[in-house]
């Protein structure tokens, strides 16, 4: 296993691109640590399959280096990077058996038969397919025919790391849970690098110890589940993870407050810079109902199980709370309190208040 570096990384499809919107990929610093489970999160269309073909060496990134534990591989071709890849749809063949499925990566470099058969019994005791080990692929299901292709990619020892794409697309949902679950307990029990690449944030933050969300070729924050969660760098963060995402409301900025149609809200700190668009960002989560503070009318109550989901106005700002119980009813008048710990500024979408005491 490696540490891959993705260093001053940038990539255009095109042959003579001009400005930073002719990059699929516009600047890309990353070093996922030997061993780590990550996370590329991201909508569609972000970059995440672009930066996917450049790691495993199936596009050779305009600028910019990828080094596997300094050793340089940018121009290395994909059979000489020795990853692991797991597609959305699994790669199985299904003239084989299950256990000739697992054994063909270790066969195919000539590795002896105990070894192989230790491997194979090894994984397919982790992905609960020992029982199948003799029967034909051609006979399983969608999902255990992407439980064995996950175990393909993982038999191996020797490889840099094992990525997946979007490996749980066609899972059943109720099985999905199962899968995500057990993907963790592999990365725990193999202890590979990992790159889980998906567009849903309930895989990414399950899976990984560190997620690196990415947005228009762009990194935007790369942090555990909780930093994403409780602090994020970007509105993007905010408003993609998290559910519902975080309150992005229009500000104005008044020495260490906001101003929020017309209300001060108090802030985790001090805003640094000025001008550009600023907004007020708070989740759901940290907006609650008191005997005093901003007037607010409830519009909708939404009962999600766990908690309720209220919708507000204040003034022309629609905004929603999470209560845990008691919540108001649809058409009530209300006080909103925000918490100064996670109230925050944003500047042209990046943070921009500092924490008090840092
Ligand atoms: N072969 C290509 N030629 C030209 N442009 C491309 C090519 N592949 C991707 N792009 C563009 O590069 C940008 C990033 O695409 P990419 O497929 O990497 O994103 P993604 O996050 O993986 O999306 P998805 O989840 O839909 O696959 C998009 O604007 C896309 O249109």
């Amino acid at each position: 296993m490696a540490q891959i570096k993705l260093s001053n990384l940038r990539h255009s499809y095109m042959p003579s691109p001009k400005g930073p919107e002719d990059y699929a990929l516009k600047e890309i610093d990353v070093t996922w640590r030997d061993g780590g489970a990550y996370a590329l999160l991201g909508p569609s269309g972000c970059g995440k399959s672009t930066l996917l073909n450049i790691i495993s060496g199936l596009l050779t990134p305009s600028e910019g280096q990828i080094l596997f534990d300094d050793r340089d591989v940018t121009s290395l071709p994909p059979d000489q990077r020795n990853i692991a890849q797991v597609f959305q749809f699994p790669v199985i063949y299904d003239t084989m058996t299950v256990g000739e499925n697992l054994a063909f990566p270790l066969k195919n470099r000539g590795v002896d038969a105990a070894t192989i058969k230790r491997r194979v019994d090894e994984i397919a005791e982790m992905l609960d397919v020992s029982d199948m080990l003799s029967t034909r692929a051609s006979g399983l299901s969608p999902d255990n025919k992407q439980k064995i292709s996950m175990g393909r990619g993982l038999v191996r020892d020797d490889v840099n790391a094992v990525m997946f794409d979007e490996p749980l697309t066609v899972i059943d949902p109720h099985l999905k849970w199962k899968l995500r679950s057990k993907l963790k307990e592999l990365h725990q029990r193999v202890k590979a690098t990992m790159i889980y690449v998906t567009h849903d944030q309930t895989e990414a933050l399950t899976f990984a110890d560190e997620v690196v969300v990415m947005q228009d070729g762009e990194v935007v924050q790369i942090g555990t589940p909780v930093e994403l969660f409780e602090r994020p760098q970007h509105t993007f963060v905010g408003h993609f993870i998290g559910s519902p995402g975080m309150n992005v409301l229009p500000c104005e900025v008044k020495g260490d407050r906001a101003i929020f149609e017309g209300h001060e809200v108090a802030l985790e700190g001090p805003t640094h810079g000025d001008g550009g668009r600023t907004d007020l960002g708070i989740r759901p989560e940290y907006v609650s109902f008191g005997e005093s503070g901003i007037p607010a009318q409830v519009t909708k109550v939404a009962d999600i199980g766990r908690h309720y989901v209220v919708s507000a106005m204040v003034g022309n700002t629609a905004l929603k709370a999470v209560a845990e119980h008691n919540a108001p009813n649809p058409g009530s008048h209300v006080f909103l309190q925000f918490k100064p710990e996670q109230s925050r500024v944003y500047r042209d979408g990046w943070i921009a208040t500092k924490e008090r005491g840092r």
